[in-house]
């Protein structure tokens, strides 16, 4: 860098930044990968436990592997992806308990790993369960090393590691002739080896589950503390869960008209506008990932803001979501800001937007939607009273909620 290039004396060395609101999103957004790494970025959050796939890739290869599993993700993958999420209902929801207090996030968590494992690595429940555990001691962060339990978890971690290592392998081996993420990365002029179909079936996962289900758990407790809204889409979604199966998977929750657009707008539903705003306020309120991670790989300056090459670069989404500026009294839950007006396009960015917005993102609108309007049509919730309960951030990127989000199911009257 040359003197009087406008950074400050010491910023070359590696630092941290910021980015919020509309003005800087833009930028961030259309970045490239050569100047922000998606790979670099995540490394930071999840470093090399989980392998790489089409989340952590850039370049070349992030987008050959992005157009082989594009087809997996989309709107013709929904009605086999709706059947997957009603059958595991169909087994859990008479397991829940009535009149005592749930927590909902422990709930959803694995309902939707089990789920997104069967879809992406054909696993069992009791191998999806497996794998569920292998995944939580894989996210142990801050390891004390040259402590007693620092050494355990060093060691716990390495079992996880070969043990999701050789049932991600299986998983390569047992879905080879199936239409589903092994073949289509295999079909592609040059094939990535095994080891990297694994890790993109680890990364779909991952990318899926942690994701919805932290959603669908924010959106009934939401729903739970404020039983009007509640009352008003259990009516709405009563009309359409009326309609014989066939019928229902002809007209799904989500539109299909919809483009892989980056707004709110590309999300909704005419059939459920209710549902389909109190979708959009939670997510606004409680984006899953509160950051985005990157790496800056050269010098670059977004609108001024200055982020010299190796800086880890944080789009604030959480933050932006909440900004007094872009949304009117930021901090409440007020669903029908989706239905009454416009907002800015970058304001609401929980799929993140441009390129690289979620590639899952109308399957992860559609589980979130479908868990909840099943979840309502059978049971009313109530919150016990108490304070609101926000998040932790505590890996830099994905949020969990910091107690549990707990609510009383009670039988439906009709
Ligand atoms: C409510 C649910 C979901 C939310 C809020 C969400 C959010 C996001 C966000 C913010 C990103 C961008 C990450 C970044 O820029 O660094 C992303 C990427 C991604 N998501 Fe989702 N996601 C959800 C569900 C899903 C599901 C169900 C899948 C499917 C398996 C999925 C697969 C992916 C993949 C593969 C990427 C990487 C895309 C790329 O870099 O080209 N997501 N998601």
């Amino acid at each position: 860098m040359n003197a009087g290039d406008g950074f400050p004396p010491g910023a070359r060395e590696e630092r941290r930044v910021y980015l919020r609101g509309t003005a800087l999103a833009e930028r961030f957004f259309h970045a490239k990968d050569e100047e922000l790494s998606h790979a670099d970025g995540w490394d930071v959050i999840f470093g090399d436990r989980f392998g790489r796939g089409v989340l952590n890739l850039d370049g070349v290869q992030h987008r050959a592997c992005r157009k082989a599993l594009l087809p997996l993700l989309g709107r013709a993958a929904a009605s086999a992806h709706e059947r997957r999420i009603n059958d595991t209902l169909d087994r859990v929801m008479p397991t829940l308990p009535l009149g005592t207090p749930f927590d909902l996030h422990s709930f959803t968590t694995p309902l939707v790993f089990e789920i997104a494992a069967g879809a992406f690595a054909g696993l069992s429940p009791s191998e999806a369960h497996e794998m569920f555990e292998l995944y939580n001691v894989l996210r142990i962060r801050d390891v004390e090393l040259g402590t007693t339990d620092g050494d355990r978890d060093v060691r716990r971690i390495a079992r996880a590691r070969r043990r999701m290592r050789a049932l991600l392998l299986t998983a390569v081996e047992r879905l080879a002739d199936v239409d589903g993420p092994v073949r289509r990365l295999r079909a592609l002029p040059h094939p990535p080896p095994d080891e990297a179909i694994a890790g993109n079936i680890a990364i779909l996962i991952l990318a899926g589950y942690e994701t919805t289900g932290y959603l669908t758990a924010r959106l009934l407790w939401l729903l739970a503390r404020h039983p009007a809204e509640q009352d008003a889409i259990r009516r709405e979604s009563g009309d359409r869960m009326a309609l014989p199966a066939e019928r229902r998977e002809s007209a799904p929750l989500l539109d299909e008209s919809a483009p892989l657009l980056d707004a709110a707008a590309s999300l909704l539903d005419k059939s459920a506008p209710l549902l389909d705003a109190a979708f959009a306020e939670a997510a606004r309120l409680h984006p899953p990932l509160k950051y985005l991670p990157r790496r800056a790989l050269t010098d670059l300056a977004f609108n001024g803001t200055r982020l010299p090459a190796g800086s880890e670069v944080f789009y604030a989404i959480g933050e932006t979501q909440r900004d007094p500026d872009l949304f009117h009294e930021p901090h409440e839950f007020r669903p029908r800001r989706f239905r009454d007006g416009a907002h800015d396009r970058l304001a609401w960015t929980p799929f993140s937007a441009g390129r690289r917005v979620c590639a899952g993102i109308h399957l992860g609108t559609l589980g979130t939607k479908l868990i909840t309007v099943r979840l309502l049509q059978e049971l009313r919730l109530s919150a016990p009273p108490g304070p609101y309960i926000g998040d932790v951030c505590r890996n830099g990127a994905t949020v969990e909620p910091e107690s549990p989000l707990t609510v009383v199911f009670h039988q439906v009257h009709r």
